[in-house]
């Protein structure tokens, strides 16, 4: 072994680690249960935390949680430590089976969207012994299901894996129409992170960051990302040494963190990974996320994870690349036979009718206070969800869809016209970055996920959509002789692609067209969180769900309303930090500053220069109705801030929120940057997009 793949992986309890601390009928039982889902005897726990805590603590552990994921969407843990002590003085280590399998957070202060009463505190947490545990700062984690005392799921985890059964069910029927029976079928997933880097000492200037993530207010920087120069540029010095220290720790908690590179806007970078089983996959994003913030400080950097950190220029997504495998094919792998063919086509059906059907909830997976700034906004796609396929797909699907048999898609040779240059295979097709949901050669990239959500959502959304439509396709099918099937699939297929081909969409995704194009088609625009939302609880989507047993249709209640009340809190917070800010910090330095041009102009007076005089006295006007335009937007946002306050029901709230606060803060955000620009620089209380962007 290299010192660089030594270090891989030696902070995860994984089946490498298993084979060597586990008796072995002890390892193959648990194996049973990871691989076929069997359930766990008390014993077999009981040897698993004995191994665990002894590789734990030679590992420098002193306490174990149990990790989950409560509905607020971030992390969350409660540490215990191994020791027990003993009557005479001294102490043991020690770590149960059952505090392995299960484990009772208090959950009276987690997000509950009404499942559970203030005073009825008792949740669970139940080991998900499919997503290995590590150690993390001293502590074991143990990835668990968090759900209340009545047994409902009170986390993103527990749909999250119940969509992949689901899956996994309904594509092994599909499958088993090919003769073909594969142990699992499984989404993989690879997240490809979005962040920005910028100076520790910057945002502790700005209050906005400090408290929203976003900046509230902020003239356009003299450059911004127009010269494309930062896009795969070199990488400076310090963000180079905290990529290297991420690395590493990441690799040492076996994050297979891969790709890394500078981003379209100055001081945005990337992470990618390389897939993963998407359960694993989205666990690892979620500690990718709390190292990068963390590391960060180490290097006098603070990292941020916002959708949309800065107006008008890039945001942060994390595109989401989507597929589905047996142990041994990828499913959304085209191939180069046409017998092949047929599989992939019916998967590729299946998807393109998903997103169709349930475009709605796609769209709502990925709804963030957040993300409503940055769809539609510089380089992300819109909040329109259609597919691109590329040229060779479409022709495929055009084929079918008028009734011709299928064809396979091509990959033709790119020959770059120097000697020297190798030949390089083209993929089957190009990229489309204006689309949010495009295929990629074997996967889809559901490029509409922005950078600071948790993937469970998205990813259980078209898990499900798939699942349903892989089912209606077994339904039809099941009971076809096996010599008609291949005809009667095409038919399928055909039909179904003529139904939902208005998804497919290749074109510009940024241009105004598209926009009057989709709604010809019927497609929908949800321009903001609040509008996406009630898609949720439609009767379709209950249908969906529950008839998967994904989420019961108190479930499917209870997050709709936590996400309206993270959207309304997220707004209430920036209204007020915009209102404060413009009170307390920006509108006495104007009034300071008109106040020294005003005195100027006494000086310029006593002198007698007519032309400065002008000069001087037109910048006291302008900051002056620059004050008074600010005085305006604060009331005006004041007054419908305090009406979306006070309304009762959690959408209509939802709704003043985005309809009518959010272009409030947006008057007062411009008339507050217009004196930026006025304003003499050493007066500027705060730092500026031309200070912050370009030193890091
Ligand atoms: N060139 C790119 O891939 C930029 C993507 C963009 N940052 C987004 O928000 O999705």
């Amino acid at each position: 072994m290299s010192q660089l793949t030594e270090r891989f992986g030696t902070l995860v309890f994984s089946d490498h680690v298993r084979k060597q601390y586990l008796p072995s009928d002890i390892y193959k039982k648990l194996n049973k249960t990871i691989e076929d889902g069997e359930s766990l005897d008390l014993d077999v726990a009981n040897a698993v935390a004995h191994a665990m805590k002894s590789w734990a603590i030679e590992h420098g552990a002193t306490h174990y949680a149990h990790w989950f994921q409560p509905l607020s969407g971030i992390t969350s843990e409660k540490h215990d430590s191994f020791l027990e002590p003993n009557h005479d003085g001294t102490a043991i280590e020690k770590f149960s089976g059952k505090e392995l399998i299960q484990g009772e957070p208090d959950a009276s202060s987690f997000p509950n969207g009404g499942l559970r009463a203030t005073f009825e505190a008792r949740g669970y947490s139940a080991w998900d012994p499919t997503s290995p545990a590590f150690i993390k700062d001293e502590v074991l984690c143990i990835p668990t299901a968090f759900c209340s005392y009545t047994g409902e799921a009170l986390d993103k985890k527990t749909p999250l894996l119940r969509s992949i059964t689901a899956l996994d069910r309904e594509a092994k029927r599909v499958l088993a129409l090919f003769g073909k029976t594969p142990k699992k079928v499984v989404p993989s997933v690879g997240n490809e992170q979005e962040y920005f880097l910028i100076k520790k000492e910057d945002y502790a200037r700005r209050k906005d960051l400090v408290i929203t993530g976003r900046t509230l207010f902020g003239n356009t920087p003299c450059k911004g990302q127009e010269l494309e120069e930062h896009y795969f540029g070199a990488i400076r010095p310090t963000v180079s040494a905290f990529m290297k220290d991420l690395d590493d720790e990441l690799w040492a908690l076996g994050i297979p963190a891969k790709t890394k590179h500078n981003e379209v806007a100055p001081c945005q970078h990337e992470l990618a990974p390389v897939y993963a089983e998407v359960n694993e996959a989205i666990d690892n994003n979620l500690v990718m996320m709390e190292k990068m913030k963390l590391l960060a400080s180490r290097h006098g950097l603070v990292c941020l994870l916002h959708e949309k950190p800065f107006e008008g220029i890039n945001g942060s997504g994390k595109h989401n690349n989507w597929s589905i495998g047996t142990e041994s094919e990828n499913l959304l792998d085209p191939g180069e036979t046409p017998a092949d063919n047929l599989q992939f086509v019916v998967f590729l059906t299946s998807v393109i009718e998903a997103v169709d059907d349930y475009q709605d909830l796609l769209r709502m997976s990925v709804a963030s206070c957040g993300n409503d700034h940055r769809l539609g906004a510089n380089e992300a796609p819109p909040a329109i969800i259609s597919i691109f396929l590329g040229d060779a797909l479409t022709e495929v699907v055009e084929k079918i869809a008028d009734g011709k048999a299928s064809v396979h898609a091509k990959h033709g040779m790119l020959d770059l016209g120097a000697d020297v240059l190798p030949k390089i295979k083209q993929d089957n097709t190009d990229r489309n970055r204006t689309s949010p949901f495009a295929f990629t050669g074997n996967k889809f990239e559901f490029r509409a996920l922005g950078s600071e959500a948790n993937p469970s959502d998205c990813n259980m959304v078209l898990d499900c959509a798939v699942a349903k439509s892989l089912k209606k396709f077994a339904d039809t099918l099941e009971g076809v002789p096996a010599e008609e099937f291949g005809e009667a699939a095409l038919v399928y297929c055909k039909k179904v692609l003529n139904e939902h081909k208005r998804i497919l969409f290749s074109g510009n995704g940024y241009a105004d067209e598209w926009h009057v194009e989709a709604e010809k088609r019927g497609l929908c625009n949800y321009k903001t969180t609040a509008d996406a939302m009630p898609c949720f609880v439609s009767d379709k989507s209950i249908d969906l769900f529950t008839s998967l047993g994904v989420l019961t249709e108190v479930e499917v209640r209870s997050r709709y309303e936590v996400k309206l009340e993270k959207y309304t809190k997220l707004l209430n917070i920036e209204a007020t930090t915009m209102i404060r800010e413009a009170r307390r910090t920006y509108r006495p330095v104007i009034s300071a500053y008109a106040t020294k041009v005003a005195k100027g102009l006494e000086t310029v007076k006593g002198v007698g220069i007519e032309s400065a005089m002008q000069c001087e006295l037109n910048t006291l006007n302008k900051l002056c109705n620059g004050i008074t335009t600010i005085n305006d937007s604060i009331k005006a946002l004041d007054a419908v801030h305090q009406k979306a306050e006070a309304i009762d029901d959690p959408q209509e709230e939802a709704n003043c929120y985005a309809h009518e606060v959010v272009p409030a803060m947006a008057s007062l955000r411009t008339a507050v940057d217009a004196m930026e620009e006025l304003v003499a620089a050493d007066y500027w209380p705060v730092p500026t997009y031309d200070d912050i962007l370009f030193y890091v």
